[in-house]
């Protein structure tokens, strides 16, 4: 149960690696069903920040609070186990999380089919094509139904056009589910495409130096990447992100 509140503060956060300041005071709130993307230089933190929200590590001084232990996570390698087919890679955070089997099986059903992947459930991941294998990744994690999705460059390694289908799938997911989001990126165009708010990371040690309202009513059609109004937002987020690096 989500308690009331965002789901996600960081409250003052610093991260300090011996003698590196990794993250610098970092303030952040992600509300119930709010998308919001992090974007920065190269080294500045943002995967520790990732860390932070998840759990996987503690902060040096302030406090990470969430209010879901809900948490999806997907990480930049779809990190699927190779001798499992598609399905069962899906269902394996489910059956970890001891839910009933039939009802795993018919909401890993339900995640396939949500990422287009319904016809290659009896695959294995070599099968797959990269962009396949992170819709697959994706899929695990929806499984859980997670209130609070954490996406650590899902989309890095994959070409352009791939990039850009999966971003499209990614908001229609989100406009379906209404999690929370936290994307890290260093795409300007899929941190304006998909977020309501972007905000931009200073180079190390990482603070968040400019925050973005994206306007755009969702779901976004792809075109919109075509409009006036998207080149000017993502002008001045990439302004910002220069004059942070
Ligand atoms: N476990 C660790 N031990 C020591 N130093 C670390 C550790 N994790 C991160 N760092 C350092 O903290 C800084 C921030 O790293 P982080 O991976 O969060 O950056 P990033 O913004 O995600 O980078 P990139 O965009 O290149 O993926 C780096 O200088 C890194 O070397």
């Amino acid at each position: 149960m989500t308690k009331p509140g965002p789901l996600l503060s960081f409250n003052a956060v610093t991260r300090t690696f011996g003698k590196v300041q990794a993250v610098a005071p970092v303030d952040l709130q992600i509300s119930a069903g709010e998308f919001v993307s992090v974007i920065g230089p190269s080294g500045c933190g943002k995967s520790t920040l990732l860390r932070l929200a998840s759990g996987l590590d503690r902060a040096s001084s302030g406090e990470v609070v969430r209010t879901t232990d809900n948490v999806g996570y997907v990480f930049q390698d779809a990190t699927l186990m190779p001798w499992r087919t598609v399905r069962r890679n899906v269902e394996l955070l489910g059956e970890l999380s001891g839910a009933n089997r039939g009802n795993v099986k018919m909401r890993a059903q339900a995640a396939l089919e949500s990422v287009g992947l319904a016809d290659f459930g009896d695959h294995l991941p070599r099968q797959l094509s990269g962009g396949m294998k992170m819709r697959a990744s994706l899929a695990r994690a929806l499984v859980l139904e997670p209130e609070l999705f954490l996406f650590d460059e899902p989309f890095g390694a994959l070409d352009e056009i791939t990039r850009t289908r999966l971003n499209t799938q990614l908001m229609e997911l989100f406009v379906e589910h209404r999690f929370g989001g936290l994307l890290i990126t260093h795409s300007v165009d899929e941190s304006v495409f998909l977020s309501d708010r972007v905000l931009v990371m200073s180079a190390r040690p990482g603070r968040i130096v400019a925050e973005f309202a994206v306007p755009f009513a969702f779901p976004r059609p792809p075109e919109l990447r075509y409009t006036a109004e998207f080149a000017e937002l993502s002008g001045r987020v990439a302004k910002a992100l220069e004059e942070a690096s």
